[in-house]
């Protein structure tokens, strides 16, 4: 579904920053591939590379073998700030049926999807809320039933929880593997957080410090159905969270300044 061959960027200006450097992997479909790796390395970057945003240096993106020159139509990106993603003046349902807007859907097709994005993320009932009336695990349940009614075929997620609380960070982990599983999706989510890492992917992609680069691919060998409790306590899990904590915590994989000239 998604491969990067190559991939670095190199932000332009008076000092200029190498972002990314050599990154190469490929995603297949009905995946939920999580990138993990140290604050500020280059992981929104390597999203806005893959989502179009902005035009790397050098390598390639191909969603579905088709270079990426532009933000492809068939992909959506889900941020951590909910709060700025969310039109106010737009009901939960407006919001969901937004982007729609701008394809060729008929209004009834689109009022179906929405209604179905919203059964996935269980917010059937507040449809006609506006997001300041809902809490923030809930406006992120909305940004993701945005994100799924136009069904993508790959859905990036910028740090997408963040910003709530840990109980509801578990919940939404939970509602996005069961979504994930039942509909096929292709997930590629970035966290700085270890633990999630591990609990949501199937595979997990370790990042170098800045500028970043691939420092590990590893195959999480835990059950699909995942449970906050028992997983987390399970023998699998926590060699997995070591080894990636060990990987991100190597002294080896800082890379001199001088890489950054
Ligand atoms: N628009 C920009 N212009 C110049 N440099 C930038 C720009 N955006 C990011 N950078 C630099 O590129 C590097 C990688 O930033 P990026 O935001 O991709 O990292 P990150 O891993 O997503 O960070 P965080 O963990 O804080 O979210 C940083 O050194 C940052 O200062």
């Amino acid at each position: 579904m998604l491969e990067v061959a190559g991939l670095s960027h190199r932000y332009a200006g008076r000092e200029s920053q190498l972002a990314v450097t050599d990154l190469s992997f490929s995603v297949d479909a009905g995946r939920l591939v999580c990138i993990v790796g140290p604050s500020g390395c280059g992981k929104s970057t390597l999203l806005r590379c893959i989502a179009g945003l902005i035009r790397a240096t050098e390598g390639t993106v191909r969603l579905h073998g088709d270079e990426v020159t532009g933000v492809p139509a068939d992909l959506a990106v889900v941020f951590q700030d909910y709060s700025r993603s969310l039109f106010p003046w737009l009901s939960v349902a407006g919001n969901v049926e937004f982007p729609l807007k701008s394809t060729r859907m008929s209004r009834a097709e689109r009022r179906s999807r929405t209604d179905e994005a919203l059964e996935w993320v269980g917010l059937s009932g507040a449809r006609r809320k506006y997001p300041w009336q809902l809490s923030g695990g809930m406006q992120q349940r909305v940004s993701i039933a945005r994100a799924l009614a136009s069904r993508p075929a790959l859905l990036l997620m910028d740090e997408p929880f963040a910003s709530v609380d840990a109980q509801t960070r578990f919940e939404l982990e939970d509602l996005l593997r069961r979504v994930q599983r039942e509909h096929g999706s292709t997930v590629l989510l970035v966290t700085h957080d270890i633990d999630e890492s591990v609990y949501l992917g199937d595979r997990v992609l370790v990042l170098s410090k800045s500028p970043a680069s691939i420092v590990a691919d590893l195959t999480v060998d835990l059950p699909s159905e995942r449970d906050q409790i028992t997983t987390r306590e399970s023998g699998e899990f926590v060699k997995l969270r070591g080894e990636v904590a060990r990987l991100l915590q190597n002294r080896e994989l800082a890379h001199s300044p001088e890489r950054n000239a």
